[in-house]
């Protein structure tokens, strides 16, 4: 077991601290503070760099120090809430700098300076309301596997070692109705993948082995149903119970809000929606083009697809198609705005090309990667365009994650 004593200076992308070894290799320390001196147990290291976990504060603990609500996620354990010693209040600071200073990393420093000129400013707000539980209680979905013991077991962090675990703080309360610790033992087996929910508009249930229960053996509907309130407009959901939701109670009508307040969509316009998953987005935007206008999505996932078309049932104009989304399927792609919100690795450099240079008036990027959103917005900045909307929101409360929405003209 290796240790290291060393200062901390700084925090990183990815969720920790960072300091540097007596050799010179940086430190990136999980569950560290800048300004501390701390003991750190080493995970993994290259010639370059070392990993590992905070072990003691041997001296200047941090004042945004916080006891860790869920110690099984702590030092050395799963993975899942490596914020979760970091004050609620504290997590924005901390996420606003890596913000900050990872655009100026990937997207150098035009694009700091670009987002300066344009009144953009690069701070990660709290969702309302989290505040109350510092972040905690939050999510409608959770996942984790059966350990052998017939337990619910996450990996360890960076590791396929499974580890018990006794609760799940991050779990909205309304899962606690499955008692995942209690009569599931004898019936769910050992090594399963299972995915626990509670949907706004539907019962809590558990997706494992492809099916939906409610209890051991009583089976639930495969769709749930999510009802999003945003701005007094309920938008109403059906969701395959397997499939892509948003996990934060608060984040599918958040994502709204701010999706339609940077696509300014008007009556009539033709929009052309990317990775539209269940249609969260897809709804809304066409409500706001109206059947005089337009929406084309597109989504690799056949279910959700299905999903998406059942929640259009009412705005016949807005259409989705099951496509991989792929150089090949934006060749030629015009329209009066492109909402895109693909998985973390962004759109990439060349999906990112194409719609800057495509006939295409705004484009409107959802990120949950600020490395990527940096990347695909410099690249359409490279092909003449300018960010006039910007704003990022912490939907992953006590984790290093939170998403970007981002307008390019
Ligand atoms: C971050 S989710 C967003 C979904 C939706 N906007 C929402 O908020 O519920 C990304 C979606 O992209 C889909 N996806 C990932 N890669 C894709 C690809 N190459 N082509 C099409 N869809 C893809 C996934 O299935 C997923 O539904």
């Amino acid at each position: 077991m290796t240790t290291l004593d060393i200062d901390l200076t700084d925090v990183a992308h990815g969720g920790s601290a960072v300091g540097r070894a007596e050799d010179g290799r940086v430190v990136f320390a999980r569950f560290g503070l800048p300004g501390e001196r701390v003991r750190v147990q080493v995970t993994g290291q290259r010639s370059t760099l070392i990993r590992g976990d905070v072990v003691e504060v041997l001296s200047n603990p941090s004042e945004h120090r916080v006891d860790l609500v869920w110690p099984e996620a702590g030092p050395l354990g799963v993975g899942g809430a490596d914020l979760g010693h970091v004050a609620f209040d504290y997590q924005a600071e901390w996420k606003s700098h890596v913000l900050a200073t990872t655009l100026g990393r990937i997207g150098g420093r035009d694009l700091q300076e670009h987002f300066a000129e344009q009144g953009l400013s690069p701070r990660v707000a709290a969702l309302p309301g989290d505040a109350e539980t510092s972040g905690w209680a939050t999510r409608t979905r959770i996942e984790f596997v059966v350990g052998e013991d017939g337990r619910p077991a996450m990996y360890r962090d960076s590791s396929h070692e499974l580890m018990g675990v006794a609760s799940f703080p991050l779990a909205v309360e309304e899962i606690g109705e499955l008692d995942l610790f209690g009569g599931w033992r004898s019936w769910w087996k050992p090594g399963e993948r299972v995915k626990a929910l509670a949907p706004s508009g539907s019962d809590p249930a558990l997706f494992v082995g492809g099916d939906v229960w409610w209890a051991p053996g009583m089976r639930a509907d495969e769709v749930v149903r999510e009802d999003v309130v945003v701005g007094g407009e309920l938008y109403a959901y059906q969701v395959h119970a397997g499939g892509f939701w948003q996990v934060h109670r608060a984040a599918a009508a958040s994502l709204i809000e701010l999706v339609m307040r940077g696509a300014k969509v008007q009556p009539g316009d033709r929009v052309v929606e990317l990775y539209s998953g269940a249609g969260l987005l897809t709804q809304p935007l066409a409500v706001a083009t109206g059947e005089a206008g337009a929406v084309y999505a597109m989504e690799a996932t056949r279910e959700a697809v299905d999903d998406a078309r059942a929640n259009l049932r009412d705005l016949p104009w807005a259409r989705t198609r099951a496509a991989r989304i792929d150089a090949h399927a934006l060749e030629g792609v015009n329209g009066d705005v492109v909402v895109a919100d693909p998985p973390r690795a962004g759109l990439g450099t060349e999906l990112a090309a194409m719609l800057g240079e495509a006939k295409v008036g705004r484009i409107v990027l959802v990120s949950c990667d600020p490395a990527s959103m940096a990347r695909d917005v410099a690249v359409m900045r490279g092909c003449g365009r300018k960010a006039t909307f910007f704003e990022a929101v912490d939907i992953f409360p006590n984790t290093h994650h939170f998403e970007c929405v981002t307008v390019v003209e």
